[in-house]
């Protein structure tokens, strides 16, 4: 097993850093983890042995990493030894080109020490401001600053492919911190995560220059010696004054004497006061202070709101608490207190890479977390939520854009443009302010997501502007990765919402131990190199930029392969289980050597095989013929079941007689019915532990199920809310649009009524005065002689009218020929022929001495009037009721009513 071959084939680099242990913490089973020393001195450790503790019944293994370093490595020694300025260098691209991403990530058990490698201690710098110190550094007079270059933002904006928010970090900054009162920041002002707090003391002062030098460029552009060896060298860089001690009591019992990692460097520690004040200010440190307040409580204080209601609630309290006016835009937990300074130390001023002469430089800093296996921006505030009036963030998709169609990239991140070293470090601190940490029976300050720091270096040419335009941006970027640690949930004595998250937590590390496992395997076998990375959010953020894109657009821009380096960190006395489970997959190669203890069972039967034997069964059915001796009460131990580390029991001394030989291999079959009863309970211990661990997943899985149930619903519901009020609103518009046409038409219609009214009140008024009047209008005048003639038409009608009823009061029935007669006599006559029947009478002579159209008419007003004579006698007599009259009455009523018609028959004609 070679780890040096690996390092052509792997996807990353496995490093291996030990922590040390806690002091005062006593190691529940030692130490388990050895460190083989290379026989070779000019060579580095990169093998350790994992042996089991003795109630264990596990192999001894044996795991190969790029570079083992033990307890005293410090961080300069993990900086040097990993290669993170060769990434930084990478990423420059001093000799042209776009340069390669770099990917600098740790893995290990909660509590192992990769917050405290990648982003440092109160004291200490960790990886991340290493790295950005030596980038600020080494592109030294090639940065871009937005003073002198106005057009800076904008140029960016237009290069970048991710749909981003591109801020300049004066600005950004200016909104995110709050500068404190003076009499705050001069005595009692809080640490925050990566500063040092002016009451501690400052770190010892080294010969090399300090940070004010930094952000001038070196001249000399010194390369980096890349150091071969794991060297103990500044051993003093651990040996700083330990912090203030911790004055919440919760958290004096972890980590005494220890630095604390980002975020409890300054909360936890902080003394009461000051904490009061920053703690109403981050609500991550009222959670952190809070679960280590329920933890002294009992573990079932740790149910609690999910950590995103958390600090929902948190921030509402502090709206309320601070009674601090709070601009437009900024969510509450934004308004920061400026950091003082920062830690110092290690001192990396004598180191640079080279860049590229030729090229221009801009830094743009980014920062998101993997939480519950979704992204969210760590420099963009939360937003308040319409419907449920809570601040929330919105994840973000990892996918290709129309920029970027070959690549995928974390979509609508907020970038600041920086223009030194400080700016960087106050947005990684306001950053880190918004990851969700909590407090676990594991670690004080658990990371509960996957952070990402990206620095992202865009390049382009000097000076080749071509007919005004400038050269377009090219450039690579260095992603800092602190994932959260796996744990056992009965360990961490996580319960409710953080076990949720653990199980979330634990599910991606599992995918990305299964892709671990796959790229060592693949290049230990030889076998094409397919690690199944896009199960879920983690490793495809980590490993799609593995490989070279192979999509139609790949030939557009060729990019290299992301050089990546994985440090795994491991507690030699913590939890074995745990430990092993991550050495198992993170390692690039493992050996298994012999089981170390034999099972119960087979050193009984061999030691019989041994032993004589007394009779042909050597190992009768273990019936009894008397109970064993209780335990202790002999003086005789059996050899060899004493060398079994699982049994230590004492029985009946043994003689030579028969007596003792019967008793011998009754002894021994009780040993052997112990050692199977033993090994039944440590099946059943097992199983019962496989069982216990998958009902804790199942019920963290339900947890978080419901967690995500509960955003959904407050999604779903919002997004109705708006949608209803939306189309409410067009309701809204449509029936105020309706109202007013409907009132201005009844304005219409009232109107012209109020016209017409005046008018004729006009006309009567008018027709008063006369028609010599002056101002007589030619309508009016028109309708007036409308009117009239319509009076005039009403008089004739009623004349008529008066005529007729005359008529009919004149006529008499009996003088009368039958109606058809009379129809056909009036048919005919209005023919111009003689009536046949009816000629002799005066009334035909009448009609008969008639001529032209006065007979005509006479014809037709007599059809006319026969036809009323004998509707009105049918009206009458319907009048009085058939079924009050006898026919006989009514013929003699009909008769009547014709007579009195007929005395008035003279009357008419005209
Ligand atoms: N190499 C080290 N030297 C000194 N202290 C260390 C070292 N590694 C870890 N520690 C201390 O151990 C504690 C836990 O470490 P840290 O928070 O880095 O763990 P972690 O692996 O990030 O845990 P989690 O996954 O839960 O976030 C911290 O107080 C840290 O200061």
């Amino acid at each position: 097993m070679s780890a040096s071959t690996q390092k052509v084939t792997n996807l990353f680099q496995v490093y291996l850093r030990l922590r040390p242990p806690q002091s005062g913490a006593c190691a529940a089973g030692g130490r388990f983890l050895a460190v083989e020393q290379p026989e070779d001195d000019s060579t580095t450790p990169k093998h350790i042995t994992l042996n089991p503790p003795n109630d264990r019944r596990r192999a001894i293994e044996k795991f190969a990493f790029t570079q083992v370093f033990e307890e005293d490595a410090t961080q300069l020694d993990i900086f040097h030894c990993t290669g993170v300025a060769n990434l930084v260098k990478g990423v420059l691209a001093p000799c042209g080109g776009d340069g390669t991403d770099a990917l600098l990530a740790t893995l290990g058990v909660t509590g192992s020490g990769k917050t405290h490698t990648i982003l440092g201690s109160k004291s200490q710098r960790g990886m991340t401001q290493l790295a950005l110190d030596v980038v600020f550094r080494s592109i030294g007079q090639n940065l871009l600053s937005c003073d002198s270059h106005p057009n800076l933002e904008n140029s960016i904006i237009a290069s970048d492919c991710s749909e981003a928010a591109i801020y300049l970090a004066p600005a950004y900054i200016d909104s995110v911190y709050a500068d404190a009162p003076a009499a705050l920041r001069a005595s009692s002002r809080a640490p925050t995560p990566l500063n040092v707090g002016l009451s501690q003391s400052s770190p010892q002062p080294l010969s090399q220059p300090q940070l004010g030098q930094q952000e001038q460029s070196d001249p000399s552009g010194s390369e980096l010696a890349p150091r071969q060896r794991s060297v103990r060298i500044v051993s003093r860089e651990d040996s700083v004054a330990p912090p203030t001690p911790p004055c919440t009591p919760g958290l004096e019992s972890k980590g005494q004497g220890h630095e604390r990692t980002g975020r409890d460097r300054g909360t936890a520690f902080a003394c009461s006061s000051a904490r009061t004040c920053f703690e109403t200010r981050h609500p991550q440190c009222q959670q952190v202070r809070k679960t280590s307040a329920q933890r002294q409580q009992g573990p079932k204080n740790f149910m609690a709101p999910t950590t995103s209601i958390r600090l929902k609630t948190n921030t509402k309290t502090e709206l309320h608490s601070q009674g601090e006016s709070i601009g437009p835009g900024q969510t509450p937990s934004r308004r920061l207190h400026r950091p003082s300074t920062f830690p110092q130390q290690p001192d990396v001023s004598a180191l640079s890479v080279s860049c590229d002469p030729s090229s221009e430089y801009a830094v743009l800093i980014s920062m998101y977390e993997v939480y519950n296996d979704r992204i969210f921006d760590l420099l963009t505030p939360a937003i308040k939520s319409g419907a449920t009036k809570e601040y929330r963030r919105r994840p973000l998709l990892f996918k290709s854009t129309e920029a970027s169609p070959d690549r995928k990239v974390v979509a609508g991140l907020r970038k600041v443009i920086c223009g030194n070293l400080h700016q960087a470090l106050m947005v990684l601190e306001a950053g880190l302010h918004e990851r969700r940490v909590a407090g676990t029976g594991s670690n004080s300050v658990s990371s509960r997501s996957h952070g990402f720091f990206c620095v992202e270096v865009k390049k382009r040419t000097k000076g080749s502007r071509r007919q005004g335009a400038e050269a377009p941006w090219g450039g690579s970027s260095l992603t800092i990765v602190d994932l959260a640690g796996s744990e056992r949930a009965r360990d961490a004595k996580t319960a409710g919402a953080t076990l949720a998250e653990a199980g979330k937590i634990n599910e991606s590390l599992m995918y990305l131990g299964q892709c671990l496992q796959m790229q060592s395997d693949a290049a230990n076998k030889d076998k094409p190199n397919l690690v199944p990375f896009r199960q879920c959010k983690l490793t495809e953020l980590l490993f799609s930029n593995c490989y070279p894109p192979a999509t139609a657009y790949s030939s557009a821009r060729h990019r290299n392969p992301q050089k990546a380096v994985m440090i795994v960190t491991a507690d030699p006395n913590g939890d074995f289980n745990a430990t092993s489970q991550i050495l198992r997959y993170s390692a690039l190669a493992r050996e298994v050597t012999v089981p170390r203890i034999p099972s119960i069972t087979q050193t009984i039967l061999s030691t019989a095989a041994q032993a004589p034997q007394p009779c042909s069964n050597p190992f009768p059915s273990p019936t009894l013929t008397r109970p064993l001796s209780p335990l202790g009460s002999s003086s005789v131990s059996y050899p060899q079941l004493l060398s079994s580390p699982n049994i230590v029991r004492n029985v009946s001394p043994m003689g030579s007689s028969p007596g003792n030989d019967v008793h011998r291999t009754t002894m021994e079959a009780a040993a052997l019915e112990i050692a199977r009863l033993s090994e039944e309970v440590e099946y059943l211990r097992r199983a019962l532990d496989a069982e216990r661990a998958a009902r804790q997943e199942a019920e963290a899985h339900l947890l978080s199920t419901e967690d995500r149930i509960i955003e959904l619903e407050q999604a779903i519901r919002e997004d109705c809310t708006n949608e209803f009020e939306r189309r409410l609103e067009i309701e809204l518009a449509r029936f105020r649009a309706t109202m007013q046409v409907e009132i201005e038409r009844g304005e219409e219609h009232w109107g012209r009524k109020i016209e017409v009214f005046e008018r004729s009140m006009g006309g009567g008024v008018l027709g008063g005065w006369g028609s010599d009047d002056e101002g007589f209008d030619g309508d009016e005048d028109k309708e007036n002689v409308l009117v009239e003639d319509v009076h005039q038409e009403n008089e004739r009608l009623r004349r008529e009218n008066e005529a007729l009823r005359r008529e009919l009061v004149g006529m008499s029935l009996t003088k009368r020929m039958p109606l058809q007669e009379r129809g056909s006599d009036a048919s005919m006559a209005s023919r111009g022929k003689p009536a046949t029947a009816d000629t002799g009478s005066p009334r035909s002579a009448r009609v008969g001495a008639r001529s032209g159209d006065g007979r005509d008419n006479e014809a037709t007003l007599r059809l006319r009037l026969e036809k009323l004579r004998v509707s009105g006698a049918q009206a009458s007599v319907r009048s009085f009721g058939a079924a009050s009259l006898s026919p006989k009455k009514m013929r003699k009523l009909a008769a009547k009513r014709w007579n009195a018609v007929g005395d008035d028959d003279d009357l008419f004609g005209v």
